[in-house]
């Protein structure tokens, strides 16, 4: 559908911010059009052109080890004059400095020039890494890129590196474009010119509109909807608590006669389906023919579904279809599908099959953005600031050099960085001279942003239950010359035994990695029902624990910023709403973040406190970037309550903060902790009682 094409190295950056900037179409011929024409640059460029040329900084030598913190980076001087110079506006990490650069001064061919520079001079060095880089402690941050930047998996900053996808495969490679009517191609008749250029990149223009598009067309599914329940209910085929929930629509619903359908097509009955799944699934054509019937008549029920056909035969087609085009398994198809309206649930899982653009985050302990976007440029790179929202972000379009492996990078200057990972940390903001804690910090992307905010005083902790991720932290906090981290090992549930009272609390937590698949498809095939009932477990243990490590009385901060590269409710709002309940002495505050969608105050049945709009979701289909979740809390002093008052079990209490009990006292949690005294029990030779018959299957799986 043509969305490939766009979304591929499409702007990460919010929707509110592209009015201002060049289209990605422009970005992408950006070399040649500023040599050819000049006149094209953006306004400011006169202004900056009277800035002083910044001077690349390039690591000389073979570089054999990690490059430490006390890498020295010398400095070349442009060489030709042909070099190309990128100007920008002072911009001072965390001094809200100006976020572009403007162009530059081209007067000859760049890439040409770029490729001598760097194949002529640092060629042989870089090319000559092999070996070397094994001894770097790569982790997906870090993979050395060997391939144009479009075709490289950057690998998420949070997680492992790519794994090989496991199960089955995708039917995307063997479709032809533009196959399902999205709300987004709908929007393109009446956008501007270059919603009309199917085949060309995502605009900074284009995408806005069709943002905006997705959330209009929400909206009026919902409408269309909330209109079908309510003349349901006027023909007394629904009670009043139906009409109540107009998000959970009525699957029996049935069609009235409207139109036919595409020619030819025939809604196959449960049975069919099932038939056609033990025979491998359907063919392709066919399963994009359904889908984009199917979608067209749950945009409009009753108009457009076949007499005495159910809605949900039509929703229950478009999923298994979606399962089986896409390559998901059923349960996680459901999940995801249910998130969005029909037609955005479509684009969402378009979205996960296309790469995000791949980014870097200067590291300000060691250079400038427009120090190193020059010293990138020189290099043939083809890079951009990310948007007004970082001044630290650079969307590489393209490199004929491996981003991973430049003396830049060895030398600390960036991170390799998805950008949803910037807004955590920018949500949670991190003063010079603080005591800040990141719970769950391997490999270190947000940890070492944190320690560039705070301009390398007061201190990091960076803990990471697993060990051996840790390795990476440390390689990491090395290469980028981070002196306030302390790296240790705990799990994150022994805080804030291990060490309280911080100023803030990064807490970005374990996932199922539902934002990341487009980085690690296997997640499409293996995640469970257990899976997600186990995590969300995890992540209301950890919340606790890490607004119980805030120093309430900070007087800089205390400030919790709890995150994950997940779009599921199990993993987001219900954490967040769950640790509400639990610690009334908390409450949501802005995330301060320009952009995202609000947070679900109720889904699906499940009503979590109005305050939980506040966080912010975001999307690859929406914002192109890693769908991720970011909620921030205010942690004030609380009241003291003794574990009888609070109802609280003796064993579940755990050391007491500000003097009051950190305990886990819920009903939800009570099979938890039956299971916990169980296997105490049995470490002492004791034989535990039988397992409560009612014990969910969750706390059986993990015992
Ligand atoms: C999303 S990743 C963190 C990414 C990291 N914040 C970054 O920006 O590079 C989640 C991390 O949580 C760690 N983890 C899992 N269970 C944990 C626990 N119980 N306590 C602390 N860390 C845990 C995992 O090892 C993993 O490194």
């Amino acid at each position: 559908m043509g969305r490939r094409a766009k979304n591929k190295q499409g702007d990460p950056a919010p929707i509110g911010d592209r009015e201002n900037r060049p289209s990605q179409k422009k970005l992408g011929k950006r070399k040649a059009d500023d040599v050819e024409a000049p006149s094209k640059r953006p306004a400011k460029k006169a202004r900056e052109s009277e800035v002083k040329p910044a001077k690349p900084s390039i690591v000389k030598g073979k570089p054999k080890t990690v490059a430490t913190g006390e890498a020295k980076a010398k400095s070349d001087k442009p060489k030709a004059k042909t070099q190309k110079r990128a100007h920008f506006e002072d911009e001072d990490e965390g001094a809200g400095s100006s976020e572009g650069w403007e162009d530059v001064d081209d007067d000859g061919d760049l890439k040409s020039h770029a490729k001598k520079l760097f194949h002529g001079s640092d060629d042989d060095e870089v090319v000559g890494f092999e070996g070397d880089l094994d001894d770097l402690v790569m982790d997906e941050d870090d993979d050395p890129f060997n391939a144009p930047a479009q075709e490289l998996d950057l690998g998420s900053d949070d997680d492992e590196p790519e794994l090989p996808v496991k199960g089955k495969k995708s039917k995307q490679h063997v479709r032809p474009a533009k196959i399902i009517p999205t709300g987004s191609d709908a929007s393109s008749d009446d956008s501007d010119e270059e919603d009309d250029d199917e085949d060309g990149p995502t605009t900074m223009k284009n995408m806005e509109a069709r943002s905006r598009a997705l959330d209009a067309r929400a909206e009026e599914e919902a409408d269309l909807d909330a209109e079908e329940l309510r003349r349901a209910a006027l023909d007394g085929e629904m009670s009043d608590d139906d009409l109540r929930d107009a998000d959970d629509v009525d699957m029996d619903e049935e069609g009235e006669g409207g139109e036919d359908g595409e020619e030819g097509l025939v809604l196959p009955t449960a049975e069919e389906l099932d038939e056609e799944k033990k025979r491998g699934g359907p063919d392709v054509h066919t399963v994009q023919r359904r889908m984009r019937e199917c979608v067209r008549v749950l945009s409009n029920f009753r108009k457009y579904a076949a007499k005495g056909r159910a809605r949900s035969e039509y929703v229950h087609t478009l999923m298994s279809d979606i399962a089986s085009y896409y390559g998901y398994n059923d349960f996680l198809t459901e999940k995801l599908f249910q998130l969005f309206p029909v037609a955005e649930a479509i684009e969402f899982f378009e979205a996960n099959e296309i790469p995000r653009p791949v980014t870097i985050r200067t590291n300000t302990l060691r250079t400038r953005r427009r120090d190193l976007a020059q010293a990138l440029i020189n290099r043939g790179v083809n890079l951009e600031p990310i948007g007004k929202w970082t001044n630290v972000g650079l969307q590489v379009f393209e490199s004929s050099v491996p981003i991973g492996a430049t003396p830049e990078y060895l030398a600390g200057h960036y991170m390799l960085q998805a950008a949803s990972s910037f807004l955590p940390v920018i949500a949670l903001g991190p003063q010079p001279g603080e005591r800040v804690l990141d719970m769950a910090s391997a490999p270190g992307g947000k940890t070492t942003h944190m320690a560039a905010l705070m301009q390398n005083t007061g201190v990091v902790f960076a803990n990471d239950a697993n060990k051996a991720r840790t390795k990476s932290l440390t390689a990491n906090v090395h290469r980028l010359g981070c002196k306030n981290v302390v790296v240790c090992s705990y799990d994150g549930r022994e805080f804030p035994k291990v060490i309280g009272g911080f100023d803030r609390v990064l807490l970005d937590a374990p996932c199922s990695g539902t934002g990341v698949i487009s980085k690690d498809a296997s997640v499409k095939q293996n995640k469970s029902e257990r899976d997600f009932t186990l995590l969300s477990h995890l992540q209301k243990q950890l919340i606790l624990c890490a607004i119980d490590s805030v120093q309430a009385d900070s007087k800089t901060g205390g400030f919790l910023v709890y995150s994950t590269c997940s779009v599921t409710v199990d993993e987001n709002e219900a954490v967040v709403d769950y640790a509400l309940r639990k610690r009334p002495h908390v409450k949501l505050v802005d995330t301060g973040l320009e952009f995202g969608r609000p947070g679900f105050t109720s889904y699906r049945g499940k009503t979590f406190s109005d305050k939980l709009s506040l966080t912010r979701r975001f999307y690859p289909h929406v914002h192109n970037m890693d769908g991720f979740y970011v909620a921030k809390f205010k942690v004030e002093r609380r009241a003291k309550v003794k574990p009888a008052q609070a109802g609280a079990d003796a064993d579940s209490v755990v050391p007491e903060v500000d003097g009051a009990p950190v305990a886990f006292d819920a009903d939800e949690d009570k099979p938890y902790l039956e299971e916990m005294k169980r296997k105490r029990m049995k470490a002492k030779g004791l034989k535990p009682p039988p397992r409560h018959k009612d014990a969910p299957a969750a706390v059986e799986a993990a015992a």
